[in-house]
């Protein structure tokens, strides 16, 4: 009531008139309000951003910390431990919440929002303002948060947060990943094309009209400089007399007068400086009103005012009725119109009037104000930087160019060895017809019908058999009939797949060497568009067998000692060597033996790659192997993260892409050669080395193909522990040539056959489906001598390519050690995690189990010297060494 009466009190009292630069007392107490909570919201904002800013450092030390405590409150009030972030207790649990709870490192929209709120309260903004930013927050963290995630999937930092997961493991769900990409990029352009386009057009019209305001207003200055025409003169100081005069005046007219050092000079060419030396402060004035009144004018002209009627919307009340009392006050006027043909030379001016002067004053020394001319120079728009980044020429790139003088190994240098016609005695043909069917009829088989077809070193007979046979009848008396054929390597295939038939393979007396000269001229081989493609030998039906070794992706060699296997691997180099150019293709060579390689070290600087700093072509030190391997895992990454960049998927859209000049090699993007490892004597590796070898082959074989890596191995010992479950389950293609017992014929093959072979480069070879009987081509010494030596003798490159310097783990190279009584609690839950999910992921094992990172990195080091996952790459997911969980429950019971 008290303050009712006061209240009531006031209208009697007349109140003096306000003091210029104050409101009503009602404004004023609203604006305190208003100030006091767009202070708070300001510090606020300001805090939780900094708060978030301090997080990206020092979550790792405090993510731990908060996960340790029970409750937020114990963590912010109970809890006494120090933390890293900048904003203390509430900074990283706010900063927490918000980043790792919320939407990740868009989050700080939230915080910058809050203090534009704050300041825009102190500046009594209207709600709409309000809304605005709370619209735009939401769209930064809607958008922002799932993109970061699907991005960087396996980032440590949580970039989305919970809310990136959240939707994109939704996403991943529902579309797939490349589906969820895709969604997420129309999202993405449709707000920069609609939204954001509209919403910047009128600030680039603003800004476009600033510069032009910019370039107007400095056109009377320059006059200065210019000697005018009297009558002009004359005329526009009419003018300006009949212009209304300005309505505030300039006082900063101190440069203006401040320039006598230059007055002699400018009074002999130009027609103002006497104003400006006598220093009449009314023309003075007249010089810079005439640069305002412009101003307003091209502000009237390009509807500059108009666009400043939606900020005076923006405008509080408080705000318009101070401006009204400014207004009152004679404080300021509003802006004048001015006719727009008032000031024709804004539009009239040239920018080669402009050299030309500059051109004329060169030698006189420069007055002040010309300073703005220069300026104004600066300002003009000049070519971008990059606007011409180009490739010089838009020729497709040759990577061949490297070594433009190259020339191919000519046939020549292969023995000729004339393909004598297969001609089987006919009486040899007929013996083993009759004893066929002779066998067959003794164990009760019928026969229908018996054909022959003559390979160059067994002949096929398939036989129809009789209705009512069955197959496994036949395949069970396969000794039985071998023994009676009394011929070594009968091979019984029951049925020929695909075929209704049984096929009889009968060695022949007399074998055929396969000319690889005649398979290198081959139509099929010199015509083919493959990869990589390698001459293997013929089939039983003498077709040759040509066959791209990218498509296989990678090869197992195994056979008896003296059964082919060198041959086998010399022919496929050389066919290699016959197909590719040096800039297309590597080899890394490994030869423990010392001996069989080492044949193509003359090739060194055209087709080998080795480690920096190595001098040794071919590898023969099984401690340099690790080396090496290491050193093609970490290039299969970097060739990862550049097909990355290029959004290519393998190698061949890879560098289609960079000989048609779209990737640039300033971002670097090379041309990749294929890389071929060839290891002869992987026996030898394997029994050394161990696991050391074994992974880094089994990670290369599983992911290198995609980047163009691809690996031959081959072993004389094909035993369980030379080719592992893991060697075989990377290698899908191979080769079994000779072997002594069933057993090794079922380690390579997964199938018996193999130690029927005649030897002498009779092979097969189970690639994809099928199993398939080949003579090996043959390859002398003396020929890859030949071919190796044509290559060498020609110009190559300076050194062999050199492969990226691997960093080991320790001086040893040696794995990290495992202390099972050392572990975490939670080692055996994320290990059936990681194996369950096949990923070896840090941050999926924090979200899983709400780990601090560090705790989460334990883990996983702990995981890795257990030889559950494998090593970190950048920040893809380990491998995951386990397949299964059974496996890896046995390898828990070992711990224990
Ligand atoms: N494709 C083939 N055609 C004809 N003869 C062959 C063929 N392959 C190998 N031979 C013969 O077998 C011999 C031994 O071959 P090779 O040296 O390739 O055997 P290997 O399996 O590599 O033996 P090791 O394991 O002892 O090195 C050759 O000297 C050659 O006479």
């Amino acid at each position: 009531m008290a303050t009712t009466k006061t209240k009531k009190a006031i209208p009697t009292v007349p109140e003096p008139p306000l003091p210029a630069g104050e409101l009503p007392l009602h404004i004023d107490r609203k604006r305190q309000i208003r100030l006091g909570f767009g202070i708070f919201f300001l510090l606020t904002g300001v805090f939780t951003t900094v708060s978030i800013i301090s997080y990206y450092y020092s979550w790792n030390a405090d993510q731990d910390k908060f996960f340790s405590s029970n409750s937020l409150s114990q963590f912010l009030f109970k809890d006494h431990t120090p933390v890293a972030n900048w904003g203390g207790r509430m900074g990283a649990a706010i900063a927490h919440l918000l980043v790792y709870s919320g939407a990740g490192i868009a989050s700080m929209a939230i915080g910058i929002g809050i203090a534009a709120i704050g300041t825009n309260l102190i500046y009594g903004k209207k709600a709409a303002v309000y809304m605005r930013y709370a619209r735009w927050v939401s769209i930064v963290l809607l958008l922002l948060a799932p993109v970061l995630t699907y991005l960087f999937p396996d980032s440590p930092f949580p970039l989305g947060g919970a809310l990136g997961n959240a939707t994109i493991s939704y996403f991943n769900g529902l579309l797939g990943v490349a589906g969820t990409g895709m969604a997420l990029l129309s999202i993405v352009l449709f707000f920069v094309f609609v939204i954001f386009a509209l919403d910047i057009s009128p600030f680039i019209k603003k800004m476009k009209e600033r510069a032009a305001i910019m370039a107007a207003s400095l056109k009377p200055v320059q006059e200065f400089n210019k000697p005018e025409d009297p009558a002009a003169i004359d005329e526009e100081e009419e003018e300006e007399e009949k212009a209304a005069v300005a309505p505030f005046a300039i006082t900063n007219t101190d440069e203006i007068q401040a320039m006598p050092a230059t007055g002699n000079k400018l009074k002999a060419n130009t027609g103002h400086v006497p104003l400006i030396i006598a220093g009449e402060p009314a023309n003075k004035e007249w010089e810079m009103d005439m640069v305002e009144k412009k101003l307003d004018h091209i502000d009237n002209h390009m509807g500059l005012v108009d666009a400043n009627i939606e900020e005076e919307a923006e405008m509080s009340e408080e705000e318009r009725l101070f401006n009204e009392w400014k207004t009152d006050a004679g404080v300021a006027e509003p802006h004048q119109p001015v006719e727009e043909d008032e000031y024709p030379e804004v539009e009239a001016y040239e920018e080669e009037d402009y050299i030309e002067e500059e051109e004329e004053d060169e030698e006189a020394p420069q007055p002040e104000f010309t300073f703005e001319v220069k300026q104004q120079e600066n300002e003009r728009p000049t070519i971008k930087h990059g606007a011409h980044i180009s490739i010089a020429s838009n020729e497709p790139y040759a990577p061949e160019l490297d070594l433009p003088d190259y020339r191919f190994p000519t046939l020549d240098l292969m023995e000729t060895r004339v393909e004598e016609e297969i001609s089987l005695n006919k009486g040899e043909l007929e013996r083993n017809k009759d004893q066929i069917v002779q066998t067959l009829n003794s164990f009760g088989i019928e026969i229908q019908q018996i054909s022959a077809t003559v390979g160059p070193t067994v002949t096929l007979y398939e036989v129809v058999p009789g209705k009512g046979v069955r197959i496994s009848k036949i395949k069970n008396l396969e000794d039985d009939i071998a023994l009676s054929l009394a011929a070594l390597g009968i091979r019984i295939i029951a049925p020929i797949p695909g075929k209704g038939t049984i096929g009889i393979e009968v060695p022949n007396a007399n074998k055929q060497i396969v000319s690889m000269q005649a398979l290198l001229s081959s139509p099929k081989f010199v015509d083919n568009k493959m990869s990589l493609p390698i001459a293997l030998g013929k089939k039983i039906d003498n077709e040759n067998y040509i066959v791209d070794l990218a498509t296989m992706p990678h090869l197992l060699m195994a056979g008896a000692t003296g059964q082919g296997k060198s041959v086998g691997i010399n022919a496929i180099l050389v066919s290699l060597l016959y197909k590719k150019h040096p800039s297309q293709l590597k080899f890394v060579m490994v030869d423990p033996k010392k001996v069989e390689l080492s044949i193509y070290r003359t090739i060194e600087k055209h087709f080998l790659a080795k480690l920096p700093n190595e001098e040794e072509p071919i590898i023969t030190d099984i401690k340099k192997v690790i080396y090496t391997l290491k050193a093609l895992c970490d290039e299969m990454d970097d060739r990862y993260g550049l097909l990355k960049d290029a959004g290519a998927r393998n190698i061949k859209e890879y560098n289609e892409k960079f000989i048609a000049r779209r990737l640039n090699p300033e971002n670097g993007h090379k041309y990749l050669p294929f890389i071929v490892l060839v290891i002869d004597e992987f026996a030898d590796l394997i029994m050394t080395a161990g696991k050391e070898v074994e992974m880094p082959i089994a990670r290369l074989a599983q992911l290198a193909r995609a980047v163009g890596i691809h690996i031959i191995i081959a072993t004389q010992r094909p035993s369980v522990n030379v080719i592992t479950g893991t060697i075989k389950a990377n290698f899908p293609a191979r080769i079994a040539f000779k072997v002594s017992a069933k057993v090794d014929s079922r380690t390579i093959l997964d199938t018996g056959g193999a130690e029927q072979l005649v030897g002498r480069g009779d092979m097969l070879i189970s690639h994809g489906s099928e199993l398939l009987r080949l003579q090996c081509a043959f390859v002398d010494t003396p020929e890859v001598e030949n071919v190796v030596n044509f290559i060498g003798g020609q110009r190559g490159y300076l050194k062999a390519h050199p492969l990226p310097e691997p960093e080991m783990d320790d001086e040893d190279g040696g794995a990290k050690t495992f202390d099972p009584k050392n572990r975490d609690k939670l080692f055996e839950e994320c290990a059936r995690t990681v194996v369950q999910m096949q990923s070896g992921s840090t941050s999926n094992l924090q979200r899983r189990f709400n780990l601090g990172y560090n705790r989460a990195g334990r883990i996983m080091d702990q995981l890795e010297a257990a030889g559950i996952v494998g090593p970190a790459v950048g920040s893809k997911p380990r491998d995951v060494y386990f397949t299964s969980e059974n496996e890896l429950e046995e390898f828990f019971g070992t711990l224990k």
